[in-house]
């Protein structure tokens, strides 16, 4: 099936249980991943936990979607699992239309590298390496030299994110909001089909926050950039275009844009509920 199929447009990508039987592709939906019939179980027999519980659902390509739910309701591994860095007990993973939970731990490293960005909370750069040095790692891993075309958009970015001004200077002598520019242009160069933010802001300021947060937003907005945050906080997730709540290991609900004040109320009636 292709992306102009005349039922593609119309399947809302939840509705479909199994992408497989129906030889259609992420793609032809619009997604940039999608999982479907997730589960994930840690240890055996009476100490078993369920963290994921046949969650299907996709990420539309150049959306800006949170992830949110209380702690312990499989945020995390349900990002790590998208993001090849766990593996499932049931269920399928795609990124793009790879089926990630075929490949090999060596494909994944390389899908990792070359297709998936990171931004975390604790920013995770290289402290012996400069702004330039940190924002290249992957092309550095990936072995090779970024094109003309690559270079200039990492200039672009190296501008939109202030860093230019900063570009010889080492992780301890940026503050934190520029520290996370700096991982936000890391996770940005290579153009990456998704980018991962876990709690992105959780070592900032508000006011630092809502920064980092609105160069997110705008890296989506304008550049069609696909990203997936984890968050618990609900004026960070009030950024995103879609919102996706967790629960004792399943989606209780989807929605779209919401406010700060809407994602608090839902987020404490399933606190209440609990
Ligand atoms: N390696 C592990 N071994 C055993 N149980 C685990 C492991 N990792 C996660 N869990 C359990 O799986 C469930 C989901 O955990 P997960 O870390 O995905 O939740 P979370 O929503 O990200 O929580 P938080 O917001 O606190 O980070 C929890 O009950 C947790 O204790």
């Amino acid at each position: 099936m292709t992306a102009n199929h005349p039922s593609a447009g119309c399947l809302a990508p939840w509705a479909i249980r199994s992408v497989e039987d129906m030889q259609i592709q992420p793609s032809d939906l619009g997604l940039i991943a999608r999982v479907a019939e997730l589960g994930k179980r840690y240890g055996t027999g009476a100490s078993t936990v369920t963290a994921l519980d046949d969650v299907s659902l996709g990420l539309r390509r150049g959306e800006f979607t949170a992830i949110m739910g209380p702690s312990g309701s499989g945020k995390s591994t349900l990002m790590h699992i998208m993001a090849g860095l766990d593996s499932p007990s049931a269920g399928q993973v795609w990124l793009g239309d790879t089926d990630i939970t075929e490949l090999s731990d060596s494909a994944l490293t390389v899908l990792r590298r070359r297709r998936i960005g990171f931004i975390f909370q604790s920013f995770n750069l290289v402290p012996t390496l400069d702004v330039r040095g940190n924002v290249m790692l992957p092309f550095d891993l990936d072995g090779r030299r970024p094109t003309r075309d690559e270079q200039a958009w990492i200039d672009e970015l190296f501008d939109t994110l202030g860093l230019r001004p900063r570009i010889g200077h080492r992780p301890h002598e940026l503050s934190g909001g520029q520290q996370q520019r700096v991982a936000i242009a890391r996770a940005l160069a290579t153009r990456p089909d998704l980018v991962f933010a876990d709690e992105p802001t959780g070592n900032l300021d508000s006011r630092t926050g809502r920064e980092v947060l609105g160069l997110l937003a705008a890296a989506s907005a304008r550049y069609g950039q696909s990203i997936a945050m984890v968050t618990h906080d609900p004026v960070a997730a009030s950024h995103a275009d879609r919102i996706l709540y967790l629960a004792d290991g399943r989606i209780v609900r989807d929605s779209g844009r919401s406010s700060a004040e809407e994602i608090s109320s839902f987020m404490l009636s399933m606190e209440v509920a609990a």
